[in-house]
């Protein structure tokens, strides 16, 4: 819905659009309601450069498809309005069949869209690292003020099937992706819904044996993980620093692994998670990793549930193949999950990418002037 005047008068013509995709049940329906309110003051604020123009999301995955089209139409700016869910949307909204769009007339590779985001979910964890979370207006401003910041995405590759999904925040696997399966069923309660997701995740929860390969090197055992953490930022859970030291600037991707631990340590340790003093703990290794590939090594066809929980940006995704075998595994014919950091490039050329053998995500968070010169 176009908020401004008709592109076609007089006042828009030339201007590029700036699209906000907005989740419009998100927090259990506040985000809808906030950006009616807010939606005047960002139209007054931007309008006189650009088209602002809202869409709003039918369902799952619709944010994906409304992201695409906003790009091959030439969008400045795609803007995610809602949680971290609907922010993973969006950048997957990137992305087709494994590489960035772009728009038709554009030229370069990658798109001449930037990412935005105006956080209004339950958890919004990724625009904690920006300290963007607690002030909406504070978003709003960054978000005028055309602010750029270069930022990385992860890949997840996973399940038979090879199934990918890229990830701006952090993506996880086991205790972790069960308790957010969990979570997502009572956002209406609020950030307390990681607390009920937690202790729905406990239930029937062991800790399991995986081989885990690092940066493409040998693969080793890792008995009694707990979970599998690995952040492109820092947070998720509702504000639990779980990856302190990523960084989503830098490159690479902080891999967090929890080993041996039972419901009672984290409940005796769970302000650590918040501080993110866990790192320091027995039994917690932290890492900083380019990829790192996970395989189940038991057997789990008597769980209640088809394999480990895997999810992304507090999504869940799926699960790893159940019926891995350390053979299937050699095989490579099972994998897994696989994280690779993207070239890092200005949204306009393509100068600047980081590693040639990857296309380059032109992913900056919070976006704007797509317009100006990048540092
Ligand atoms: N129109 C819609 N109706 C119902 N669900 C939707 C709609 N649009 C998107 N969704 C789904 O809502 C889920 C949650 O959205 P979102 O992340 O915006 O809010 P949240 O869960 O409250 O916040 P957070 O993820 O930060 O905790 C996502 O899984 C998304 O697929």
């Amino acid at each position: 819905m176009e908020v401004t005047a008709p592109s076609s008068s007089p006042d828009t013509l030339g201007k590029r659009d700036y699209v906000f995709i907005v989740n419009p049940n998100g927090a259990n329906g506040r985000t809808g309601e906030l950006w009616r309110k807010l939606r005047p003051q960002l139209t007054a604020r931007l309008g006189k450069d650009w088209n602002v123009s809202e869409k709003f999301t039918s369902g799952p995955q619709n944010a994906t498809q409304l992201t695409r089209e906003a790009i091959h139409d030439g969008a400045a700016a795609v803007v995610a309005v809602g949680g971290d869910g609907t922010l993973h949307e969006v950048v997957n909204g990137f992305f087709d069949n494994g590489e960035l769009i772009k728009s038709e007339d554009s030229e370069s590779i990658g798109p001449k869209t930037a990412l935005g985001l105006l956080p209004m979910g339950t958890g919004s964890d990724f625009a904690r690292v920006f300290d963007l979370n607690k002030d909406i207006n504070k978003a709003i401003d960054r978000l005028c003020r055309g602010e750029k910041k270069k930022i990385d995405v992860g890949r997840v590759i996973y399940g038979k099937e090879r199934k990918e999904k890229f990830f701006i925040n952090v993506a996880d696997l086991h205790l972790s992706a069960k308790a957010g399966f969990f979570a997502g069923m009572h956002k209406q309660i609020g950030n307390l819904c990681y607390v009920i997701g937690a202790l729905r995740g406990f239930q029937g929860h062991r800790n399991r044996d995986f081989k885990i390969r690092v940066d493409g090197g040998e693969w080793e055992t890792w008995s009694n993980v707990t979970a599998i953490c690995v952040g492109n930022s820092k947070y998720f859970g509702g504000g639990m620093k779980i990856t302190p030291s990523a960084d989503p600037s830098s490159g690479d991707l902080e891999a967090v692994i929890i080993r041996d631990h039972r419901w009672y340590n984290f409940l005796v340790k769970l302000h650590t998670l918040y501080l993110g003093s866990h790192v320091r703990q027995k039994n917690v290794f932290s890492m900083k990793v380019r990829s790192i590939d996970v395989a189940e090594l038991d057997n789990f066809s008597n769980d209640k549930y088809p394999g480990t929980f895997i999810q992304a940006d507090g999504e869940h995704l799926g699960f790893l193949d159940a019926s891995i075998t350390s053979k299937e595994f050699h095989d490579l014919s099972n994998i897994i999950m696989a994280y690779e950091e993207c070239a890092r490039s200005s949204c306009l050329t393509v100068s600047g990418y980081r590693h040639s053998f990857c296309h380059a995500t032109a992913l900056q968070a919070p976006v704007l002037d797509p317009g100006a010169s990048l540092p």
